[in-house]
């Protein structure tokens, strides 16, 4: 479980995040929206344990972060915008140095077996980064999320610029995830993507969440006018 409790980040005079309130259940895929400015990165960042908050807590699994972020690090995966990986090593070699920088080492055939897992084909794991799309950068950033045993994945923006077929591809692979256990934390501006992978969608204002909502009650169009009244 994730949760916020009165979680609260001031960068000098300004109250970039207000007394949020929320949680994240296993399996459960809560997509984060809102305008540029709204506060989604910075509580992705809070949880990540990269900013300490000025008041109030983030929790994993019970523990929070700040304090224990040597912990709670290893309880969580990041995926963002733009995955960072070798150019100039394979999608194997990348999996392989990130899962032993998080402590695994894995066989060459377990390491396949988490990039095919990831959706990424055979043919593509030998190849250099530097030829891989954004979408392929993105299955091995989720390959090394597996290979962690993240219970918790977080990702920022992760279908900006991705085209329709590797949106598509994406969105199942999430769904599988949640399908797995794994609780994620998504920030997005894709309206009709987060009702169609998320299971609660959360509208972000001006660092306060204004709107969370299990998504069976909402669909894309109702969430786009209800989003475009909200901010
Ligand atoms: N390091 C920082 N120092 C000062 N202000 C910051 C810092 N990081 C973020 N902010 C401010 O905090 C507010 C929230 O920013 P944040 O990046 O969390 O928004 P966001 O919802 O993720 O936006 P976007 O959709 O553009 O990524 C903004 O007003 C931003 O300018």
């Amino acid at each position: 479980m994730l949760e916020a409790i009165n979680l609260t980040k001031r960068y000098g005079g300004h109250e970039a995040l207000s007394n949020l309130n929320l949680s994240v259940a296993q399996g459960e895929i809560f997509c984060l929206l809102g305008q540029n400015g709204a506060g989604k990165t910075t509580t992705i960042n809070l949880f990540l344990g990269l900013l300490p908050a000025t008041s109030g807590k983030a929790l994993i699994n019970g523990v929070e972060v700040k304090p224990n972020s040597n912990a709670t690090s290893k309880m969580i995966a990041y995926i963002p915008e733009v995955v960072q990986l070798y150019g100039n090593l394979s999608g194997l070699e990348n999996l392989d140095f990130f899962s032993r920088i998080a402590g695994f080492r894995y066989t060459k055939d377990e390491l396949a077996a988490y990039l095919l897992k990831a959706g990424l084909q055979e043919a593509a794991h030998t190849k250099k980064l530097d030829s891989y799309s954004k979408g392929m950068r993105q299955k091995v950033g989720i390959a090394i999320a597996l290979s962690k045993n993240a219970d918790f994945i977080f990702m920022d923006e992760p279908i900006s610029g991705l085209d329709p077929k590797a949106t598509v591809e994406f969105t199942a692979i999430c769904k599988e995830l949640s399908q797995m256990g794994k609780s994620i934390f998504m920030a997005t501006h894709d309206l009709f993507n987060a009702v169609n992978v998320g299971t609660t969608i959360g509208i972000m204002k001006e660092g306060s969440l204004v709107y969370s909502e299990d998504t069976k009650a909402i669909n894309a169009n109702e969430l786009q006018e209800l989003y475009l009244k909200t901010i």
